[in-house]
């Protein structure tokens, strides 16, 4: 059995799943939570459930957006299941990976490091776009204990906020088809041109690859590279008093700068007044962002 079920928490009427498994990506076990809504429950043979990917910002766990963020109401409405990873591996016992909170545990970045030691384990683009999908896709129930629910991989989409606002956008430009939609709260959208993303790209691929492949895992250059579609669904919340804003790590403006230098439509991106980084922003804004994947994936 891939997972091991840790704790089974009934919430809006469906069950929120703490799982755990080893992961063949990181080789090291992995957290991982499922929510799922109550017409998952109801029948031993569901239909197969749609499926909205939550990705967690720097320091998370996937306890930070089950406990605050206010995801399961409106997905308990619509029937669709949530899936919120880890934002990095544990305990690979790398020199250094628990010393600062951007960079190493809880600061994956949705990114293969190719940097040595950093590769070894530091494959969450591989984990999250990948063996994920592969283990909560195939044709087996994969949650033990209930065989009879299903999880439909045509119908998914991606959000995540700040980091996993930069993981979603640029999973979803990376991989074409696998996300019906994506959206992001207070996302890095330039991670090559700000303090964080230089940061972790200089240690995941070294200094060296700014030119080439830290431009690969970068929303805002993957547009200007052509790689978005003409009709890219994707909604963008970012609050004007949130201090990362402030502070330039977040740069929406040059993604939306790359998106009209392309004529990409279908980008909306929206400027809520006093809003900071903070899960009290996320939760407001939940609602919105489940109903946008849902007019997708239903
Ligand atoms: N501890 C850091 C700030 C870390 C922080 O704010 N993390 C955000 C995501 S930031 C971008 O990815 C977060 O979601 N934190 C968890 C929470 O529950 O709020 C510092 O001291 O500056």
């Amino acid at each position: 059995m891939a997972f091991e079920v840790k704790a089974t928490i009934a919430t809006f009427g469906g069950k929120l799943l703490k799982l755990s498994h080893q992961s063949t990506s990181t080789r090291t076990p992995m957290a991982v939570s499922v929510y799922l809504p109550p017409s998952a429950l109801q029948t031993a043979s569901p239909p197969p459930l749609p499926v909205l990917f939550y990705l967690s910002g720097l320091t998370c766990t996937p306890d930070n957006c089950t406990e605050k963020g206010f995801f399961s109401a409106a997905a308990a409405a619509h029937g669709i299941a949530v899936v919120y990873p880890d934002t990095s591996p544990r305990g690979a016992a790398i020199a250094g990976e628990d010393d600062s909170y951007d960079f190493g545990s809880g600061a994956g970045f949705y990114v293969d490091a190719t940097a040595a030691p950093w590769r070894a384990h530091y494959r969450m683009e591989t984990y999250v776009a990948r063996e994920l999908p592969g283990l909560l896709f195939g044709a087996a129930g994969p949650i033990p204990g209930l065989p009879g629910v299903r999880f439909d991989g045509a119908r998914a989409a991606i959000t995540g906020h700040s980091m996993g606002g930069h993981g979603a956008l640029t999973l979803y430009l990376k991989y074409p088809g696998q996300w019906r939609s994506v959206s992001a709260f207070a996302p890095v959208a330039n991670p090559a041109a700000c303090p964080w993303g230089q940061k972790a790209f200089a240690g995941y691929f070294g200094e060296d690859r700014k030119d080439d492949e830290w431009k690969k895992h970068d929303a805002t250059e993957l547009v200007r590279a052509g790689k978005a579609p003409p009709e890219l669904p994707a909604l963008i919340d970012v609050g004007t008093g949130d201090n990362f804003y402030k502070q330039g790590q977040l740069l929406p403006e040059n993604l939306e700068a790359a998106v009209k230098e392309k004529g990409v439509k279908g980008v909306q991106v929206r400027y809520h007044a006093d809003y900071d980084h903070s899960y009290y922003f996320i939760s407001t804004f939940a609602q919105d962002h489940v109903n946008h994947a849902a007019k997708y994936i239903l």
